[in-house]
């Protein structure tokens, strides 16, 4: 029988908070919550105890990260060293190829990525085995003040809060969207992850006010075949920027990880 996973939940917000309560809960068989590292004091706010990031790695054998690309640039090497495995939700911080390079080399802990907002990444996956695929494309569409950036000049930010329809707010590829808005288009980077190249992912990212729900279009096409995934999904009502389902999909990761039976890999 396979050992509790001990886990250390990094990130108390709109993920963090739906996960560390359902693993509080006892609701992923064969996973324990044992630590909350955060930001800001979260005093009795948290069903476990709040530990400093060394703390954590003291007393566990499984890092969710639920808290922003930083952390996976500060911490990922070090969870991974010390032999702690290591669950990703901010998979942007991989468009730093050294920075990818170095995880997947790390260990003895092992590193792995939530599938987030987006589906059909595993079928990606599998494609990339058959040869590289001619066109891939993200289309994100979200509400328009989740995309609003400091980087942004008063024109773009102007357009965003004066739209009353769609507006293209950038394009480029799963090498530089998710550097833009860290935050709001990881899953472009996912989806590199999933076809195994950055510069292949062309990524359109639209603003739209009367987007209720966040879109995200997987188009993509090689020799083998052409595949399209659409997904709609209502925003964290906390941090519209989130979808509501991302922390569901970090439970399913886990509960892969804990070694549940019946699980679609
Ligand atoms: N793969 C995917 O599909 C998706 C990935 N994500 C990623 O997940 C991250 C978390 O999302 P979400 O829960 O919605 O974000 P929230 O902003 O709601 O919560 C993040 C929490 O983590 C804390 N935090 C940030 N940096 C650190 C740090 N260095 N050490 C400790 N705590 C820290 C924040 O505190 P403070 O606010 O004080 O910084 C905040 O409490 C996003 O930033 C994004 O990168 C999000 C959605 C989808
Ligand atoms: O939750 C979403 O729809 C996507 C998101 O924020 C991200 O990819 O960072």
């Amino acid at each position: 029988m396979n050992a509790t996973r001990k886990v250390g939940l990094v990130g108390w917000g709109a993920i963090g908070r739906v996960v560390g309560t359902a693993l509080a809960e006892h609701r992923v068989p064969g996973a324990e919550l044992v630590c909350v590292v955060d930001n800001r004091p979260l005093g009795e706010g948290a069903p476990a105890p709040q530990l400093s990031f060394d703390e954590a790695l003291e007393r566990c054998d499984l890092i969710v990260e639920a808290a922003g690309q930083g952390v996976v640039r500060e911490w990922g090497e070090r969870v991974l060293a010390s032999g702690t495995d290591l669950l990703i939700a901010s998979t942007g911080a991989l468009t730093d190829e050294e920075l990818a390079e170095r995880l997947l080399a790390a260990g003895p802990g092992r590193v792995y990525f939530t599938g987030g907002a987006v589906g059909g990444l595993d079928l990606l996956q599998a494609v990339r085995a058959l040869g590289p695929l001619d066109e891939v494309r993200l289309t994100t569409t979200k509400l328009p003040a989740t995309l609003e950036q400091p980087w942004m000049d008063d024109e773009l930010l102007s357009r965003l809060r004066t739209a009353t329809g769609p507006v293209e707010v950038l394009a480029g590829t799963a090498r530089d969207i998710p550097v833009r808005f860290p935050k709001s288009t990881n899953v472009a980077a996912s989806v590199a992850l999933a076809v195994g190249d950055l510069d292949t992912v062309r990524v359109q990212v639209v603003a739209d006010p009367g987007a209720h729900h966040t879109r995200h279009v997987v188009e993509a096409s090689g020799p083998h075949g052409a595949y399209r995934f659409e997904v709609a999904h209502l925003p964290d009502p906390g941090n519209p920027a989130t979808s509501q389902v991302v922390p569901y999909a970090v439970l399913r990761s886990l509960a892969a990880l804990a070694g549940r039976t019946g699980q679609i890999l």
